[in-house]
């Protein structure tokens, strides 16, 4: 089969291809993109946005129970997880159509189907309708992403667990909800399903919940799981599975005990979308994990191809694939930049929320960084306590005097993701920490509080 010609061949519509795909498209580059699964990648259609839906809406449901705390009474409450649904997919469906939207707009070619490498630069696709089509790329751009992991435990896959798309779909309340994993994904279903009626069990390998970040995150996380009513049981290896998802469970954990549920969700990290892709055969090295080898301007091992997003390795967020397409757009319209350095922020969307950008505590000891720490409870920010929201802190890491510089910033607490934003700008803007802890900041805020966390970094190392 002769292959089609194009400028540029995208396989995958994430967040990074498809920007790619539409900035392409709109300078009147030709652009074949090619996807085999849902228009616009993960985030709109099966992780963030409905996560963030279906959160908000567990997020009600506890308001409403907590209702008569603030002086308002409601009668008997009820959860309809059918509506829950609804409310999700008609977001879902929304985005599908502005997707499609602009994929037409752009005058993109969407190749629906699955790609893989027969050649440099070219990409054999099996059509979803039936069929293939054999494209060739001057320039080939990787946005393939990554899936749920499902760990090697017997009996694991037979029991048909759900990952976040299954649970996403749900339409039903799981009497007893087992999750694998105490990390992003476990997290914020757990509370999430938990407020709308769950008994909810996680069970977690290592000895932390969100073990990447400081002791004292996971340690108040784990403090929220348990005043929500979540079981965690930590250093725990599931050894076998049995029964069925959505029906009966019996997991047998190392050492003997075992536990009866009727969900299963594997929340247990993520695995590249790399091993149907041939990548080899289009020159594309991989590493050890699967994933694309590519340099700090995401330029793979093979001349004309570049790797963006999950797939490449870099942090799994949505706002960095979004960066990464950024690096791309610059580096093949002739300009230069690079991935290394940049400051990556990330949330987790648990109520209250966890917020975090550069350094950690960890990090900075790990990396022989010196500095010095500043940290208050969120009860001393006035708007946390005029919503009865006291929970969590507010840490800061500032270089060692007489550098006044801020290394890093961890919220726990309400709005720690809009608080977040503030504290970026600073150190995107190099600003010493002064100029926050002296900042006239509006009355109550919880930005207010910035300048009473500021307020308590040592003066001296
Ligand atoms: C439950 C959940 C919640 C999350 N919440 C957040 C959040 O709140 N904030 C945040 O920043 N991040 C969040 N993330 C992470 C975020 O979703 C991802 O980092 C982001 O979507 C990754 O985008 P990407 O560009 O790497 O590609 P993806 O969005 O993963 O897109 C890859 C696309 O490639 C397609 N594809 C794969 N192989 C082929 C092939 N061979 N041929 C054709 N097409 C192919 C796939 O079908 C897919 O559509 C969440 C993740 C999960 C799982
Ligand atoms: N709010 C957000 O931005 C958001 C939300 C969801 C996901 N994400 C992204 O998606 C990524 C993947 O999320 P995730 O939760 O799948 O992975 P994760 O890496 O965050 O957490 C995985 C957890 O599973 C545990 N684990 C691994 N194998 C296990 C096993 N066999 N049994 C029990 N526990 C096991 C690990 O100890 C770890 O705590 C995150 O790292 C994050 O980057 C982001």
């Amino acid at each position: 089969m002769t292959p089609e010609r194009f400028e540029n061949v995208i396989i995958g519509s994430g967040e990074a291809g498809k920007y790619l795909a539409w900035t392409l498209g709109k300078k009147g580059q030709g652009v074949a993109v090619v996807e085999r699964g849902k228009i616009g990648g993960a985030c709109p259609n099966v992780a963030c946005l409905p996560t963030k839906n279906v959160i908000y809406g567990a997020k009600v449901a506890a308001m409403v129970r907590e209702a008569g705390r603030f002086g308002v009474r409601t009668g008997p409450v009820a959860v309809d997880m059918d509506a829950v649904r609804a409310r999700k997919q008609a977001m879902v469906d929304d985005m599908q159509a502005v997707h499609l939207n602009n994929f037409h707009a752009g005058g993109t070619e969407l190749v629906l189907g699955e790609g893989r490498f027969v050649g440099p630069r070219t990409i054999r696709v099996a059509l979803n309708a039936g069929g293939e089509r054999v494209l060739q790329g001057d320039r080939v751009f990787l946005d393939v992403g990554t899936r749920a992991s499902l760990p090697p435990i017997p009996g694991l896959a037979d029991a048909r667990p759900m990952t976040h798309v299954e649970a996403l779909d749900l339409g039903r309340l799981p009497a007893h909800l087992v999750i694998l994993g105490g990390g992003y994904v476990g997290l914020e279903f757990a509370q999430a399903l938990r407020r709308f009626g769950s008994r909810v069990t996680i069970l977690n390998r290592s000895g932390r919940l969100l073990d990447r970040e400081d002791p004292d995150v996971s340690e108040a996380l784990l403090q929220l799981m348990d005043d929500e009513g979540v079981e965690v049981r930590l250093n725990v290896a599931a050894a076998a599975v049995e029964g069925r998802s959505g029906e009966a469970l019996r997991i047998t954990l190392d050492g003997g005990s075992v536990i009866e549920a009727t969900d299963l969700l594997v929340a247990a990290g993520r695995t590249p979308n790399t091993d149907s892709l041939d990548a080899d055969r289009g020159g594309v090295e991989l590493d050890g994990r699967g994933f694309v080898r590519v340099n700090d301007r995401l330029e793979t091992t093979a001349d004309g191809v570049w790797a963006m997003g999950e797939c490449a390795g870099s942090p799994q967020f949505t706002h960095v694939s979004f960066d990464d397409y950024r690096v791309v757009r610059d580096n093949v319209l002739g300009g230069s930049r690079s991935t290394a350095g940049r400051l990556v922020p990330y949330c987790l969307f648990t109520d209250p929320e966890l917020a975090h950008v550069g350094l950690s505590e960890s990090e900075a000891k790990a990396q022989g960084v010196p500095y010095r720490v500043a940290r208050i409870p969120t009860a001393r920010v006035l708007r946390a306590v005029t919503s009865s929201a006291p929970r969590g802190f507010l840490k800061a890491l500032v270089a060692a005097a007489p550098d006044d510089r801020i290394l890093g910033f961890t919220a726990f607490g309400v709005e720690a993701s809009e608080l977040l934003a503030a504290v970026q700008t600073a150190m995107m803007g190099g600003m010493p920490y002064t100029a926050l802890r002296d900042g006239l900041f509006a009355h109550p805020t919880m930005a207010e509080g910035l300048a009473l966390l500021f307020a308590e970094t040592p003066r001296i190392p």
